[in-house]
C-alpha cells in the first residue's frame, strides 16, 4: 500500500492522548525534524474478516480518500499516512483549542454573535464538502473543534463515516449518533448532504439553548421524538433568542429531506448573512484605517 511502512516513532515523539473515535485513538505527537505538533490518529486495522474489532480497509481507504480531496481553513488537514502491522496511523492538523462540546459546557449557553461565528464556518466547511458531493454524516458538538478559545476558528473532524453521495447509491446504513440523526437515517431511507443539514439545525439549537431539542430518556425515546419532529422553543431557553435564529432552524429541522434548508440556503439567511455582512463591514472598516 503507499502508506509510510516506517515506524512513527522513527519521525514523530508521540505524547499524550487527546481524543478518540471508531476503533481509533488520537494522541499529539511533534516531528523531530521540524519540532511541528501535530495529531496523529491511530486507527486500528481489522486483523481477521470475522472480527468485529478493529476498522475495515475499505472503510480506513475511504476516510483518507475523502480527507485528501478536501482542502478547507475549517476541514482538518491530513498531512501523511503510516502503517504497520496492526495500525495505519494519520498525521493529522494539531486543533488544541478543544471541543466546540465543551465550550459550550463552559459557556451554557452561546450569545447570538457568537452562534452565528460557529455555525458559518461550520456551514464554510459543509459548503465545501458538498460542492463535492460528500456528506460527514456523523456531525455532532465533540466533532467541531477549536483552534483555540480567542478567535474560535472551527474545524471539522472525524470523517470515519463520511460519504461521497452517488445519485441512486445513496447508501442506506444506520449511523451516526441517535440525537443528531435525521428521520431519513432512523427510517432507512436513502441518507445525503441533506443528513448533514438536520444535524446543523440540531447543533444550532444547543448553541442557542444548552438543551437537546429531540433527546429522550433513552434511544427509542430520541427516535420517536425525531420522528414526529416534535421540538419546541421553550420560553425558559429560547426567550431572548431573535426571530431569525428559530427561522434558521425551523428551515432545518424538516422532517422532508427535499424541502430541508441546504448549506447554499443557510449561508444565505439573513441570521447568518447578517454575521457575513458585519465580518465584511469590519473588514473594510480596518482597511480604511490601514489605508
Ligand atoms: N475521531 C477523532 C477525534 C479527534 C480527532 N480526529 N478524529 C482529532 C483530529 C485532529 C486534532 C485533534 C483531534 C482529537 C479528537
Amino acid at each position: 500500500s503507499p502508506y509510510r511502512h516506517e515506524p512513527v516513532e522513527d519521525w514523530y515523539i508521540v505524547g499524550e492522548e487527546i481524543g478518540s473515535g471508531h476503533f481509533a485513538v488520537v494522541k499529539k505527537v511533534v516531528c523531530k525534524r521540524s519540532g511541528t505538533e501535530f495529531a496523529a490518529k491511530f486507527i486500528r486495522k481489522k486483523r481477521a474478516s470475522t472480527s468485529r474489532r478493529g476498522a475495515r480497509r475499505e472503510d480506513i481507504e475511504r476516510e483518507i480518500s475523502i480527507l485528501q480531496e478536501l482542502n478547507h481553513v475549517n476541514i482538518i488537514k491530513l498531512y501523511d499516512i503510516f502503517e504497520d502491522k496492526q495500525d495505519v496511523t494519520l498525521i493529522l492538523e494539531l486543533v488544541s483549542g478543544g471541543e466546540l462540546f465543551d465550550f459550550i459546557a463552559e459557556r451554557d449557553v452561546l450569545h447570538e454573535s457568537e452562534a452565528t461565528a460557529f455555525i458559518a464556518q461550520v456551514l464554510e466547511g459543509l459548503a465545501h464538502m458538498h460542492l463535492k458531493n460528500i456528506a460527514h454524516l456523523d456531525l455532532k458538538p465533540e466533532n467541531i473543534l477549536l483552534t483555540n478559545r480567542a478567535q474560535a476558528v472551527i474545524k471539522l473532524i472525524d470523517f470515519g463515516i463520511s460519504r461521497k453521495i452517488e445519485d441512486g447509491k445513496n447508501e442506506i446504513q444506520m449511523l451516526g449518533t441517535p440525537e443528531f440523526v435525521a428521520p431519513e437515517v432512523i427510517a432507512y431511507e436513502p441518507l445525503g448532504l441533506y443528513t448533514d443539514m438536520w444535524a446543523v439545525g440540531v447543533i444550532t439549537y444547543i448553541l442557542l439553548s444548552g438543551c437537546s431539542p429531540f433527546l429522550g430518556d433513552n434511544k427509542q425515546e430520541t427516535f420517536a421524538n425525531i420522528c414526529a419532529v416534535d421540538f419546541s422553543f421553550d420560553d425558559e431557553f429560547f426567550g431572548n433568542t431573535s426571530d431569525l435564529a428559530k427561522d434558521f432552524i425551523r428551515g432545518l429541522l424538516v422532517k422532508h429531506p427535499g424541502r430541508r434548508a441546504s448549506v447554499t440556503d443557510c449561508l444565505s439567511h439573513p441570521w447568518i448573512k447578517l454575521f457575513f455582512d458585519e465580518r465584511e463591514r469590519l473588514y473594510e472598516m480596518n482597511r480604511g484605517y490601514e489605508l
